[in-house]
């Protein structure tokens, strides 16, 4: 038997689960066939959440706490790994290897494995065994996932290449997926490469960078010739590598390299809506985010205070509240949903719906690339039910396709993935100074949304056209883009991401 540590917590009330097949007989709890005797004085039970090892031999395993493990410690037979940390299991022979994320830290999740060699008895029994436990172990995610990685070495802080090597790829290996890495090269080079990707050939796309890579990722798809097929069938994927993380946030619900790794390995194709922007005589894709105002040049116009690290955004968002920066602009929208009720009821119906079981989307066909535009584009004449309306007294105008843009800033609690809108925050330049660092320190309390001052749609389009302002910023996902009107539209449903839920962000939402 090989065994390297277990996590040493011990969840269960009682240590006495069987240890073989004929104990189990007198287990109620155990349903017949869950547990495999692995020897005669170990076995293995799928529980109810985790596989449960019960191994005499951890009693006298060498532990610092009883005596460099010279003295047998009774309560430490029985050990439970939850299913969502397993990996892998196999049988070679009649060898059974078990591979599973251990925690080791409340970020850091490594590889571990069980390893027993096993009586020849039943092989059908062990095969069908190792089955369910796969089974339990990835429930609807696919297993095995065919992996694209590019890592961006210049990503965060130049790091992305070592995190990747030792944080990322011994899940992915542990897990048994087929990897593919390839580091990006320069600016723009993750466009061209998924852009001429055979991307039948990989079930996933994952950025080992920031938000930016992901960016390209989806603006490369966008460009192929069967965009929409390849959108919908390539989930694309955010490995916590950069400086800005929102997308592994939201979907992973961790910035952990590690944690993130098993959260793709584990997790469930999920609809993304994505946003087709107009500008000039581009069209561009956009997954995360669109500022206009303070956030945008809080980001994008601090880039000289960068050894500030992360507070360069907070210092830059309070000099501009505090100046009462204003940032005036025509806005026409199309609003689905424009008040804080039924934003919260269209929320909480969604999370009161049971997880998907499967993809419901029809794969398209290969001919089609992306959507054609509803509303036109930023050059064509508005909608005819579509009105500019002056906001002169702008302050912040911020979309958001995900609920959270950085760590602690849950700036859209009501977002869905999938619901064909995105959530605009509107805020005036020119409230009072108290109540603006009122609504900067709301927002990570998570009571931002009810703020009065705060007002919040949800819009399926919109077009922002800047005003009386020679110079300024605009940042979509991040990056900047140059300072002039803009059109925006959701395609509901377009692009394909992997997520822990399969429909909801990993964030408190507004229920
Ligand atoms: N090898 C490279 N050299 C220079 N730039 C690159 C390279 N690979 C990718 N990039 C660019 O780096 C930008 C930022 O990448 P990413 O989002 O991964 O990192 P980040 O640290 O979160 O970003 P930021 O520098 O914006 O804070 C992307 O726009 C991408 O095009």
């Amino acid at each position: 038997m090989t065994t390297v540590p277990v996590n040493d917590d011990d969840p269960f009330k009682d240590p006495s689960l069987a240890s073989s097949q004929a104990q189990q007989q007198t287990q109620p709890d155990v349903p017949p066939g869950s547990t495999l005797a692995v020897g005669r004085n170990a076995s293995l039970t799928l529980g109810t959440d985790s596989l449960i090892v019960l191994d005499e031999g951890f009693a006298v395993s060498r532990d610092a706490s009883n005596c460099c493990g010279l003295l047998p410690n009774k309560n430490k037979t029985t050990r439970a790994i939850p299913f969502f940390h397993i990996l892998w299991a196999e049988l070679v022979e009649w060898d059974i290897t078990i591979r599973y994320a251990q925690t080791v830290s409340k970020d850091v999740v490594r590889v571990a494995y069980v390893n027993y060699t096993m009586e020849k008895t039943d092989r059908e029994f062990v095969e069908a065994w190792v089955e369910k436990l796969l089974d339990r172990a990835y429930g609807a995610s696919q297993r095995q996932k065919r992996i694209k990685v590019l890592v961006n070495p210049f990503g965060g802080k130049g790091t992305a290449q070592k995190l990747y090597v030792r944080e990322i790829e011994p899940i992915f290996a542990a897990a048994r997926c087929e990897i593919d890495a390839e580091r990006t090269k320069y600016r723009g080079h993750a466009v061209e490469l998924v852009e001429n990707l055979e991307t039948a050939a990989f079930d996933v796309i994952a950025c080992c960078s920031g938000d930016g890579v992901a960016h390209e990722v989806f603006n490369g798809l966008a460009k192929k010739k069967d965009a929409a097929r390849a959108l919908t069938q390539t989930a694309v994927v955010q490995l916590p590598c950069g400086s800005g993380n929102a997308m592994s946030l939201n979907l992973n619900g961790t910035d952990s390299p590690s944690l993130a790794a098993l959260a793709v390995v584990k997790g469930l194709r999920t609809p993304l809506d994505l946003v087709s922007i107009t500008q000039g005589d581009k069209r561009t894709i956009s997954f995360l985010s669109q500022s206009v105002g303070i956030v945008a040049e809080s980001d994008l116009g601090t880039e000289h205070l960068r050894w500030l690290g992360s507070a360069r955004f907070t210092y830059g968002f309070l000099v501009r509240l505090i100046g009462k920066t204003l940032y005036p602009a025509d806005i026409a929208l199309h609003v689905e949903i424009d008040n804080k009720p039924g934003i919260r009821e269209a929320y909480s119906h969604e999370t009161s719906q049971a997880p998907p079981t499967h993809d419901p989307r029809v794969i398209p066909p290969p001919t089609d690339g992306l959507p054609s535009l509803k509303y036109g584009t930023v050059n064509d004449a508005l909608p005819e039910s579509w009105t500019l309306v002056p906001h002169d007294t702008l302050g912040n105008f911020y979309a958001g396709n995900m609920a959270y843009m950085s760590p602690d800033a849950n700036f859209f609690p009501a977002s869905l993935p999938s619901d064909g809108c995105l959530d605009l925050i509107r805020i005036a330049g020119d409230i009072p100074r108290l109540m603006a660092v009122k609504s900067l320190l709301a927002i990570e309390k998570g009571t931002f949304f009810d703020m009065p001052h705060v007002n919040y749609a949800k819009v399926s389009a919109y077009r922002i056209i800047p005003r009386n302002q020679a110079h300024g910023y605009i940042s979509i996902d991040g990056e900047r883009v140059p300072f002039e009107p803009f059109q925006a539209e959701v395609h509901r449903g377009l692009g394909t991401v992997l997520s822990r839920s399969g429909h909801l962000y990993e964030a408190k939402g507004v229920c």
